[in-house]
């Protein structure tokens, strides 16, 4: 049995960068990282863009205009005006190059085809430069940047339609034990409803993971080794629930070690998680996660969440860890260290009564684990805690 200090080193030496490239639609592209350097194929505004609803004046010293004609955005007739004449012009309208102001209509006083305006204004006042986000061939987006709505956006205005973004993980989730059924079905006595592979589904949804796929085994020897050996054979990473313990019906590290897995460790001395198993088969990394649904999923953020930032090639591995003072007491049981459920609010956390590994109740309402190291046993109101926020 290793330490916890000791797995999650081993997680980061194993894991690798996928660095393998896709090319997306832009649209579908959200939370992915690019994996190239983007050049703007447009001038950004492709033309001098009127910034307000007035009039575009070729400015001379008297505060009187002439009016010729109109610019409203959309059209792309060109003028001319030569000095002390002015053109009705509208937001997002192209700026005649011959103009080289625009006033807001509430600042002018129009008569017929004549315009007053209330005082000189500066060159080049409420123009949009053309180029002035972006000029064609300049860097839009850099290599490494998280395509965020506004990302898309942003590429969108440019014309761009595919980007080229690092590859995520293809995941595969896969639950074991005839005792489980889908959610949905009646409940026969000795049953209960499957709830790992969703909730990872969902964990994984919450850090942008969706190249995921969702597999069932029964507690059989052969069907378990055939159907991890498919997993493997076809994906980047491996989540697998259940069966890891030492029972008689536990078949996941006897089918691993059939197929020749890689052990990098298994058990961990923490609580809850301890049979958690860590592997690697060719370029696939393999998690066999225990099954008791709390151990899951807190496994998970602890190690599974490590691995996939290692894979996506980001800085951060770990979630973030803070210090707060604790509202609760705790008495801990076993040398084991913990991570126990708690509620984080205003750098204060209330460790949650039920800390039992197949209780998600509790983990429902929490938003934080709160470390409680070997060397600690007793949590007492007040003390400073070591508080893992988790992803919201
Ligand atoms: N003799 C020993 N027994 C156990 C030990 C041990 O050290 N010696 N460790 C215990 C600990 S700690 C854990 S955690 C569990 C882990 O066991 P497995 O990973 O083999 O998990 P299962 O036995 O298959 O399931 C445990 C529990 O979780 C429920 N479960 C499983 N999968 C799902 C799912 N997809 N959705 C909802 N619930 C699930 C399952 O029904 C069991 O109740 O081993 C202890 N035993
Ligand atoms: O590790 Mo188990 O999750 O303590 O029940």
């Amino acid at each position: 049995m290793i330490s916890i200090h000791q797995a999650i080193s081993a997680i980061k030496t194993t894991c690798k960068p996928l660095m393998k490239e896709a090319v997306l639609k832009v649209e579908k592209s959200s939370g992915f990282i690019l994996s190239q350097d983007i050049h703007s194929p447009i001038n950004m505004p492709p033309f001098r863009q009127s910034a307000m609803d007035g009039y575009a004046l070729n400015v001379h010293e008297k505060l009187e205009y002439y009016l010729q004609g109109e610019m409203k955005a959309g059209d792309n007739h060109k003028l001319y005006l030569k000095e002390g004449e002015a053109v009705r012009i509208f937001t997002g309208a192209p700026v005649p190059d011959s103009a080289n102001a625009v006033v807001m209509q509430e600042k002018v006083k129009v008569s017929g085809n004549k315009i007053v305006i209330e005082s000189n204004i500066p060159s080049e006042h409420n123009i949009r430069p053309l180029g002035e986000q972006v000029k064609k061939g300049e860097i839009a987006l850099k290599q490494g940047t998280k395509l965020t709505p506004a990302a898309i956006g942003y590429l969108t205005s440019l014309g761009i339609t595919d980007v080229l973004v690092y590859k995520q993980p293809s995941i595969a989730i896969v639950t074991t034990g005839n005792e489980l059924i889908k959610a949905g079905k009646p409940l026969p006595f000795g049953k209960i409803y499957e709830s790992n592979s969703v909730m990872l589904q969902s964990a994984l949804g919450n850090l942008d993971f969706y190249d995921v796929t969702l597999h069932t085994i029964d507690d059989n020897f052969e069907n378990t080794t055939s159907k991890l050996q498919s997993v493997i054979n076809l994906n980047d990473l491996v989540i697998i629930t259940g069966g890891i313990s030492v029972g008689d019906y536990d078949f996941v590290g006897k089918s691993l070690e059939e197929l020749k897995t890689e052990v990098i460790f298994y058990k961990v001395k923490q609580k809850p998680g301890k049979p958690l198993f860590f592997g690697k088969k060719d370029d696939t990394i393999i998690f066999a996660l225990p099954g008791n649904p709390a151990a899951t999923l807190s496994c998970f953020y602890c190690y599974v969440y490590i691995a996939l930032q290692k894979m996506m090639n980001r800085n951060a591995l770990e979630l973030p860890k803070i210090f707060a003072k604790s509202q609760s007491n705790f008495k801990k049981s076993g040398d084991r260290p913990q991570f126990l459920k708690a509620i984080y609010k205003d750098n204060e956390v209330q460790i949650l009564e039920g800390q039992n590994s197949s209780m998600l109740q509790t983990f429902a309402l929490s938003n934080a684990l709160v470390f409680l190291p070997e060397t600690v046993s007793n949590i007492s109101v007040n003390d400073m805690v070591e508080v893992i926020l988790l992803p919201s």
